[in-house]
């Protein structure tokens, strides 16, 4: 049920869209034009809770050096958000950043709704869309760690905020508050996670098995990589005949899908994977090593980028952050300028300025694929 785990057990309103508030603090700090609260993060995370199954009805930005330590925004604009949440009888608030338990705890009592931030949105979504058993564990291992350090005395919260439904109705923490105490839950928590953690590594075992079967053989094997939605599966889909699941949302494909490619005398593998986004939650990078290990172990990635994207090249950026956080800085990459289709000519001259040696495609329409195919030959030769 979307938006469930966020609106907490017992909340779920079948066949409505909650209604959501975002509130952010823009710092304004120079620090590119893409931090929380500046419209680009604001577009995005409107995008997101709306993958989520949630309706943005309105949002509240406070220009500010600093988060408030308390309240995140200024006592002022608390009051302003919650006669917004009030006129709009909106069901939850969204922080466009990461919240600290009590500032969640302050602007609750406050505006008298669940206020969740934008790591427990993606976490919400990435349990919505694991298919496999490993995306589900890897997706609930990620959960608790974001949960552990946010649990609260269940007596002195507001009813509706409870544990909620983690990764496919697992079931735990769906007890509500005041149940269980806090300890228990904690001690719970702990102990699902080391249950889950020895599955993972199970599967991480099995997956660490058909890689080294691969490099035995010594088949090349190539990494789609790139921001959510830049066209990886469609990419993946167009090169191999692949039927890899291609939506226009956020975060559709978290398990990896494998190709095998023949052309001439070469064969390698291609494999498409779960996509990045600005502040993706560490508690997720951490949970999908496993699956990111493919990444960091192929002989070439291709970075997609959606040419059509306004912030294309910061969305380059954040790619090749994530890319070093996951150990796989080294891997060598492929430039994929996707979606040539749509976007403005100027926009993909202006990224080929910077990257004179991307590749420009439409995994749409098939354009520039030849190409591609024959530069991933000569890589890989
Ligand atoms: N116009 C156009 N749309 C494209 C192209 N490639 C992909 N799309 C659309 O972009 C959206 C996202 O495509 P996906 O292939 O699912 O993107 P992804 O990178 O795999 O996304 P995640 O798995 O969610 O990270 C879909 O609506 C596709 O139809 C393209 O070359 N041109
Ligand atoms: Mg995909």
């Amino acid at each position: 049920m979307a938006g469930s785990w966020l609106l907490g057990a017992g909340a779920d309103l079948p066949g409505e869209r909650p209604n959501a508030v975002l509130v952010a603090v823009n710092q304004e700090d120079g620090a590119g034009d893409s931090g929380p609260g500046s419209e680009v993060s604001l577009a995005e995370l409107r995008r997101l809770a709306d993958t989520d199954g949630l309706t943005v009805v309105d949002a509240v930005v406070q220009n500010r050096p600093r988060p408030d330590p308390a309240t995140y925004v200024g006592s002022g604009k608390v009051e302003e958000l919650a006669a917004v949440t009030e006129r709009t009888q909106a069901d939850l608030v969204i922080a466009d950043g990461e919240l600290s338990p009590g500032q969640v705890r302050n602007l609750e009592e406050r505006v008298g709704v669940r206020v969740v931030d934008r790591t427990a949105l993606i976490l919400d979504i990435f349990a919505e869309h694991a298919r496999t058993s490993e995306g589900r564990v890897q997706v609930e291992l990620a959960q608790i760690a974001y949960q552990l350090p946010r649990l609260r005395d269940g007596g002195r919260t507001m009813s509706r905020v409870g544990g909620g439904r983690v990764a496919g109705g697992a079931g735990i923490g769906v007890r509500g508050p005041g149940e269980m105490r806090l300890e228990t839950q904690r001690r719970t928590l702990r102990q699902r996670a080391t249950r889950l953690r020895r599955n993972a590594s199970e599967l991480a075992r099995r997956r660490e098995r058909t890689r080294s079967r691969r490099a035995r053989n010594r088949v090349p094997s190539v990494s789609i990589t790139g921001y959510t939605n830049a066209g990886k599966s469609a990419l993946l889909n167009r090169l191999t005949g692949a039927d890899a699941q291609v939506r226009d949302v956020l975060f559709a494909t978290l398990d990896p899908t494998v190709r095998r490619i023949s052309t001439g005398e070469l064969t390698y593998t291609v494999i498409d994977t779960v996509g990045f986004v600005r502040h993706l939650p560490h508690q997720l990078v951490d949970a999908f090593r496993s699956t990111l290990e493919e990444v960091s172990r192929s002989d070439l990635t291709m970075h997609v980028v959606d040419a059509s994207a306004p912030d294309a090249l910061e969305q380059i950026t954040t790619v090749h952050g994530v890319l070093q956080e996951i150990g796989a800085g080294q891997v060598p990459e492929l430039l994929v300028l996707n979606k040539i289709d749509i976007a403005p000519p100027e926009w993909v001259d202006a990224l080929r300025r910077v990257y004179p040696e991307a590749v420009a495609v439409s995994a749409l329409t098939g354009a520039g694929i030849d190409e591609l195919r024959a530069v991933l030959a000569a890589r890989l030769a």
